[in-house]
Formats: structure tokens, sequence, C-alpha cells
């Protein structure tokens, strides 16, 4: 075994290593400056143990810490910015390609100071917490410094209600059926999250003997100031029925279906759902994410069966209906950058708890008010309604969400399909034909064929129309 002690001049020493893990996790040793040589090493390992072992309380302060490609020059063009990095320009020759660690962490009295300076610059919606801006100081030094590329946390600044706006709804036709997609602003965070409202209920004005309350947003149907017109409300989505050449009505503040919810209607399906990329886009199997959106989006659209009151009446199907709250909280709030170098941690043994501890952030960073407050827009969860069934395994999603204000009236769990599979024996398909997910199967419709004819005709794609005619 190496020994901890190494005999100097001045005697017997703690080994340089070790001192320093004492220095870094120990608040009471003070820390001289100049006592410990500088450490250029490219991912140390020792700074990896340290951020593992230190845990919130030593960290929370930090505006971020990571490593960086600067190379002693921390505001250099780039260091922020790996997009931006070119080696060869960031550092001196014989520096270059060397990775640093900083930590951007200030003494509390100059980020308060800051945070004073920039408080000017944030407006209602749509910017980042001051803390993420660069300071005055900063902004005098160089024009052309790169704001930091850091993911914010969700919950940045707790003080100020969290307020939403639906800015802008479409329907999207999805492989289980018709979805409303809504995008969202809101006053904590400069991210734009999005609600996947099913409710098909909303292309007829049936009001059948069941019918239920539609799922629609309170800021999006209302007037947003005095010179709006009709095409403009169209335009943002604020209409109803289905929106065609012929027919085009748009919607009031006071439109929705005022209807009793008989008990034996149950409440709608909600699932929010964590930005994942590599599962959702490009099909990655390190996790079930992709599966997730597709499944909640399959189960919501399920028709409703309400039994009947007499046994000699047949049971009534309604539209299914649901929201999917689609949260951009990437890589469970860490981001996507710090999510591939946790992956390459997992590659090397760790699991995807300790990977994130040891890049210097929580298992788990997500935070879930601005999703309550979008349910809620959408008039779902609210203490004296129905309450929404909750589709997750995640007790802490549970937890943070009645802690934020929602209703939960059920859990719904979310059993991977391939476990449902083995269980019922059956030899259902994992992912559903036609799904646009990696791995799925061909892609039609009528809005995908209007698509791709306009691509042709108006475009000049390369492509022969009688292709598709010969296949109907
Ligand atoms: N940091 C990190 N994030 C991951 C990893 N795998 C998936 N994610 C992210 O995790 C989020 C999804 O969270 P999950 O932990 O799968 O599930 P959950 O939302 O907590 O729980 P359920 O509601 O039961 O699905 C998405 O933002 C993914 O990008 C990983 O290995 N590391």
């Amino acid at each position: 075994m190496t020994s901890l002690l190494t005999r100097t001049a001045d005697g017997l020493q703690l080994d340089p290593d070790l001192a320093l893990l004492e220095a870094l996790t120990s608040p009471s040793l003070p820390l001289k400056k100049d006592k410990f040589r500088r450490r250029d090493a490219e991912l140390d390992p020792l700074l990896l143990a340290a951020a593992a072992a230190s845990g919130p309380n030593v960290t929370r302060n930090h505006y971020a810490h990571d490593f960086f490609p600067g190379v002693g020059l921390p505001k250099a063009e780039g260091a922020w910015d790996w997009s931006k990095w070119d080696g060869e320009r960031a550092g001196t020759t014989n520096q270059a390609k060397k990775l640093v660690y900083i930590s951007r962490q200030g003494p509390r009295s100059s980020r308060t100071q800051e945070e004073k300076e920039n408080a000017g610059l944030v407006s209602e919606f749509a910017q980042p917490h001051p803390s993420l801006l660069p300071s005055k100081r900063e902004r005098d030094h160089s024009q052309s410094l790169a704001i930091p590329s850091v993911t914010p946390a969700p919950q940045l600044n707790p003080a100020i209600p969290v307020k939403v706006t639906c800015m802008a709804r479409t329907r999207i036709p999805t492989p289980h059926g018709t979805a409303f997609l809504h995008l969202y602003h809101n006053n904590r965070d400069s991210k734009e999250h999005l609600a996947i409202v099913v409710d098909p209920s909303q292309f007829s004005d049936d009001v059948t003997s069941i019918s239920t309350p539609f799922i629609r947003s309170r800021t999006l149907d209302s007037v947003w100031n005095d010179t709006e017109t009709e095409m403009d409300r169209l335009t943002r989505g604020a209409y109803v029925r289905r929106l065609t050449p012929t027919c085009q009505i748009a919607s009031s503040p006071e439109y929705q279906r005022n209807s009793h919810i008989p008990d034996t209607i149950p409440a709608p399906l909600v699932r929010i759902h964590s930005e994942c990329f590599t599962g959702e886009t490009i099909g990655s199997m390190r996790c079930d994410c992709g599966e997730q959106l597709d499944e909640a989006i399959r189960l919501m659209s399920q028709p409703i069966i309400i039994p009947s009151q007499s046994p000699s009446e047949p049971p009534t199907h309604i539209p299914g209906r649901g929201v999917v709250i689609y949260m951009r909280q990437e890589g469970r709030g860490i981001g996507l950058l710090s999510k591939i170098r946790a992956y390459n941690l997992q590659d090397l043994g760790h699991d995807t708890v300790t990977a994130n501890l040891m890049l210097g952030h929580g298992a788990d960073e997500r935070g879930y008010e601005v999703a309550v407050a979008i349910l809620q827009d959408l008039g779902l969860g609210s203490s004296t309604g129905q309450g929404v069934r909750l589709l997750t395994n995640n007790p802490d999603k549970v937890r943070a969400m009645k802690k934020d204000g929602l209703k939960i009236s059920e859990r719904v769990p979310m059993v991977p399909r391939s476990w449902r599979k083995k269980q019922e024996g059956g030899d259902m398909e994992e992912r559903k034909a036609g799904a646009t997910m990696v791995g799925g199967d061909a892609v039609h419709g009528e809005d995908l064929d209007k698509y791709l004819r306009t691509k042709v005709l108006r475009m000049g794609h390369m492509l022969d129309l009688n292709l598709n005619l010969n296949g109907e």
C-alpha cells in the first residue's frame, strides 16, 4: 500500500493529495493561499472524488463548477461555451487542449451586488435569472464575452409567484390520434416548456349525455390586448373546433364547456415528462424516455369506458383525455452536456446517480412548480377540482407536485412495455408502428402527404409523387 506520509526536509508530511482532499471537505480547516500546488491534471480524479463526497451544502452557493478548456484564462472567448471553443486559440500553444477545474463561486457580497446590478435587465417573461447573466463589470470588460452556457436550475427565484402564459397552440396528428401542442413561457426560467393535450372531444360540439369539460388554456383564451384581431387569435391557436380553411372560430375567454363531471368519469391522466434528447430523438436504449413519452400519449388517447347504471344497458365510450407536460429539464435537470459526460462515467462503471454527483450535480435537479402552474392554467389539478391521475413511478415527483399544489387523485404506474409484454406472455409490439421514433415503422397520414407534396411542388424536392399514388 502507498504511504500516506512523505518524508521531506521538514520532517514527515501528509500526502499532498490527501491534504487537499481534507482541506476541500473540512469546513473548519483554514485554506491558505499557495499552500497547494496548482493542479492542471486532466479530469483530476481527486477533485471528482471531492465533488462526490462534498454534497449539496458545499456547492449550494456556486454558480456552476465544471471542467473548462480555458487553460488559466477562464474568460477567454469560448471558455464557458464548449460549442465555441477553439483549442488552438483558447490558451497558449503549450497549454492548449488541457482541462482546468474552475469554480465560479464568488463571495456572497459580490454576488448580491451583481444581482442588484442585473435586476433591471430582467423582464417578466423569458429571461434567465440575474445570476446567470454577465455582471455589468463583465459586460464592460468584453462585449464578446459569452454568457455562461449553464443550464439554469428550474426553481430560480422562489420569492416571485410562478406565472405561466400559453403563447401558442396547434393541432398535431400523432400516431395515436390528435393532440394539441401548447407552448408556454414563464417567469422562472427562459425555457419553452410544452403541454401536449389529448382531448379530441374539442373537435365536436356534440353534447352527449356524458361530456367532459374541455382541457383548454386560460391564458391562451384570454384577450391579450385591445388591438388583437381575429386572425391574431387564430394564428396563436385561440380557436374552437378544428381550424380549417372553412372553419375559423376564434375562442373567447368564456369558451369552456360547462358540464358537470359525473363521478363515473375518471380524473384525466397526466404525465410530467422530462426532456431526453437521446431517448426521444435518436432512440437511445440507455433509458426508456422515448417509450414513456409514446406510451403516455397512447394511454391518454384510449377511449374511456363508462359503465352503465343498469345491467341491461351497454357501457358508454367517451374520447380519452389527458395531458403530457413536457419539461425542458434534460438529464434530470443537469442539461445535455453534463448528461453526455455522465454517460461516459457510467461506462466507466458508475451508476446514474453517482455519475451526476461526480460532476458536481445533484442526483435529480428538477423542479415541478412550473409544471403545476401549466396544469392549473389548463384547468387541471386545482384543490377544488377533480384532481389528476399522475402517471409515474417516481415517489419524489408525486411528493414534489403535491407540495407545489397539485391535487392528485391517483398514481398510475408506468410499466415498461417489455416488462408488461413478458408478464402478459403476448407479443405486443414494443414500439407502435407509425411512431416517428427510431425503431418505429413507416410514418404516413393526410397531413404528412400534404407536406410532402408541397416540398416537391413548391420547394423542388426530388421525390416522385407517383410513388405515393401507386402505393395507395
Ligand atoms: N443525468 C442523467 N439523466 C438521465 C439519465 N437517463 C435518463 N435521464 C434523464 O432522466 C429524465 C427522466 O427521468 P427518469 O428518472 O427516467 O424518470 P422520472 O421522470 O424520474 O420518473 P417516472 O415518472 O417514473 O418516469 C430525462 O430528463 C432524461 O434525460 C442518466 O443516465 N443520467
